[in-house]
């Protein structure tokens, strides 16, 4: 069976390896090694994403307060870039398929998340151009990642529908 990370490379069309190049440098400490670019960031990206046009999208996030949204994204950008560990000492591992499975993640909605990230990235100065080049391939792999695994928790959990199966617990958000 194809798992998750390869059904992200195949829709997002980023090889594995490209979006973990993150993880063979420290884009934190190589952008001076201080919350601000991620917190111009994430105020950037979340502006965009409170202020869409797109009805539709902008509903998703109608149920968080755009200052605690900001906050755990860049908390979280901070944790994931080679920072201190914000997000997982406040809100426990991140756990992000998990903790989408009450939001629509569908294709459609992860490319206009991407378009909001990209005119984010494009228009905060405090990251340097190879950072964000690298951040935005990983952002498109976790976002495809994210699509394909809340696909297959949901394809999973209609299967079990009307049977005493285990996973019945938790009940599948549609
Ligand atoms: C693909 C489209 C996506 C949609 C529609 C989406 C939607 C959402 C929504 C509605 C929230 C709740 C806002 C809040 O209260 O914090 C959220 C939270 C979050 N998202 Fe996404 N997201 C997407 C992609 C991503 C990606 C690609 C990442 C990481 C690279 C990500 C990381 C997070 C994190 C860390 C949180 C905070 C979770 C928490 O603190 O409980 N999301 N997302």
């Amino acid at each position: 069976m194809q798992s998750l990370q390869d059904k992200a490379s195949e829709w997002s069309g980023v090889a594995a390896a490209d979006a973990f190049a993150i993880d063979g440098c420290n884009i934190f400490e190589s952008l001076g090694g201080t919350p601000q670019p991620f917190v111009d960031l994430s105020t950037n990206f979340y502006t965009r994403v409170y202020e869409d046009e797109e009805e539709w999208f902008r509903e998703i996030f109608a149920g968080s307060k755009k200052e605690d949204a900001i906050q755990n994204q860049y908390e979280f950008l901070i944790q994931r870039m080679g920072g201190p560990p914000l997000f997982s000492e406040r809100r426990g591992h991140p756990a992000l398929i998990g903790r989408h499975r009450a939001f629509p993640v569908t294709h459609r909605a992860a490319e206009r998340w991407l378009h909001h990230m990209q005119q984010a990235l494009d228009t905060t100065e405090s990251i340097d151009a190879d950072s964000k080049a690298k951040m935005m391939k990983f952002f498109r792999h976790t976002a495809y990642f994210l699509v394909a695994g809340l696909e297959t928790t949901r394809q999973h959990s209609h299967g079990c529908r009307g049977t005493a199966c285990k996973h019945g617990a938790s009940k599948p958000a549609e």
